[in-house]
């Protein structure tokens, strides 16, 4: 079974959250998710979330707390996943590699058809 190691951002302005939405393509086409992405050889966690931010938002963050690692089984790999509470340096967000993105707080945030793996995440950020 192939395994993937991931970072993903969750970045916070005021009371809200940015949430993404993936490409029509893949399996999880569609779905909502944290920016992010693969870890690459030789880089940290910190690096990596730093450099995807970049490629798919041409946003600097700054990461300020960890929240937690997701291990999930999806249907044809293994994903760990790391989350990190951050903020970007501005608002001024490009859209480089996702469909559509929207800012929402706690109460909004379950709306969503969120990919699998961060149902833990969106539960821990709405407190249940
Ligand atoms: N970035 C991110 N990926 C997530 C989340 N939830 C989740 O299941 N994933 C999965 C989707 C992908 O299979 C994988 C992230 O890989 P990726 O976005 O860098 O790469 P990808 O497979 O879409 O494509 P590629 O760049 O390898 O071609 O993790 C999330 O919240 N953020």
């Amino acid at each position: 079974m192939k395994k993937i190691e991931v970072v993903a951002a969750v970045l916070k302005y005021k009371d809200k959250y940015f949430c993404a939405q993936r490409k029509n393509k893949g399996p999880l086409a569609m779905k909502w998710e944290f920016p992010g992405g693969k870890i690459e050889k030789g880089e940290t966690k910190e690096d990596a979330l730093i450099r995807e931010l970049k490629e798919e938002l041409l946003l600097d963050i700054t990461i300020d707390n960890f929240i937690m690692t997701i291990e999930h089984q999806y249907e044809t790999f293994h994903l760990t996943m790391h989350a990190y509470l951050c903020h970007g340096d501005t608002n001024d967000i490009k859209l480089m590699e996702h469909l559509n993105s929207k800012w929402l707080d706690k109460n909004n945030l379950k709306n969503l058809d969120w990919a699998e793996a961060d149902i833990p995440i969106v539960k821990k950020l709405i407190g249940e």
